[in-house]
């Protein structure tokens, strides 16, 4: 077997999309990159930032030319610190904190399922903090390339909040149910090092090297066949998804059921008003 040809990690990235809170760009050969650009909040998510990131991940998912969805934050001080503490209100986080009565929600939630739903691999690209529910969206993301000043951690206890979804069980599987719990209970930080050896990352890089190396292992995932991808990543949320993961993983073997000519003779059958011959079938062992 012959080892893949190292491959040139330099990209130029092409603007797509117009928004505020996020940029939204394509490499030209198959990466999709959403970067949350909120530097001066250590790149915190308000419910607009969610919203944008969303609609990004939509895209990216549409378009036949992307394979690979790169999330990240501006800068090298931070991936993502969290939900805006500027925004939180009573009841949530709130659209429009001007407006008198405006009743909040947790927008993240459907994000971590989108991230999770979405049939193409989503790697996130953490320089700096990733901590309450930044920390979560790495999390919820296939894989983690991290730089050598990422920092991780949850703060939700300390400031009034907590994730016992994702947050918990899949934090749990990743490190263990006594690490994890240490996570939440005492609310320290950890560095790159520590979060690759407790298994949250996937590997370390020099901040230098972040996007390169992100880029490189994109590219890796680009050679290989999209559906066999597509199943792996419905195959290890079947395990944890329950009903719902078994319902994405029995949906993609349908899409394959759809090309046989034993479900198109269903539907041939079906339009032309004629008993559908299925005896012409091999009832398998
Ligand atoms: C991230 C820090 C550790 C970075 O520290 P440092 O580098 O020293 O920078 P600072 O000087 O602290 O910060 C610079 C500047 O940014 C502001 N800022 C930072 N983080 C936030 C934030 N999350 N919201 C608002 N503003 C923020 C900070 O105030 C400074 O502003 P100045 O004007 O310059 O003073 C550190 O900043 C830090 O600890 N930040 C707070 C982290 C935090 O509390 N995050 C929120 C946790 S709760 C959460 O994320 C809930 C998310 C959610 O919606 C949810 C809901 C329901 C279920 C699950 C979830 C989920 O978890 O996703």
């Amino acid at each position: 077997m012959t080892t893949p040809e190292p491959v040139p990690a330099a990209v130029t990235w092409t603007a797509h999309g117009d928004y505020e809170d996020i940029r939204y760009e394509h490499s030209g050969d198959g990466i999709a990159k959403i970067t949350i650009c909120r530097p001066e909040v250590r790149n915190a998510f308000r419910p607009q930032t969610l919203m944008e990131v969303s609609d990004a991940l939509v895209d990216a998912r549409e378009d036949g030319s992307v394979g690979v969805i790169v999330l990240t934050g501006e800068g090298p001080d931070a991936f993502c610190s969290g939900g805006d503490q500027n925004v939180r209100g009573d009841t949530g986080y709130l659209t429009d904190p001007g407006r008198q009565g405006s009743v909040g929600r947790f927008h993240v939630t459907d994000l971590q399922v989108q991230i999770r739903r979405l049939p193409k691999p989503v790697v996130a690209m953490v320089a700096g903090y990733a901590i309450g529910g930044g920390h979560i969206l790495h999390l919820v993301c296939d894989l983690t390339i991290a730089a050598d000043n990422a920092r991780f951690g949850q703060v939700g206890p300390r400031v009034g909040s907590f994730d016992g979804g994702f947050g918990a069980g899949l934090l749990a599987d990743l490190v263990g149910p006594k690490k994890a719990k240490e996570i939440w209970f005492l609310c320290r930080q950890y560095t790159a090092d520590e979060a690759r050896q407790m298994g949250l990352v996937n590997t370390v890089v020099p901040l230098a090297d972040l996007e390169a190396e992100t880029v490189a292992w994109c590219r890796e995932m680009l050679a290989m066949s999209p559906f066999a991808l597509r199943l792996m990543k419905a195959s290890f949320n079947a395990a944890e998804d329950g009903i719902s993961g078994i319902q994405q993983l029995a949906h993609d073997a349908n899409l394959l059921f759809y090309a046989t000519d034993e479900a198109k003779e269903g539907r041939e059958a079906y339009k032309q008003k004629r008993r559908p011959e299925f005896e012409k079938f091999p009832r398998r062992p």
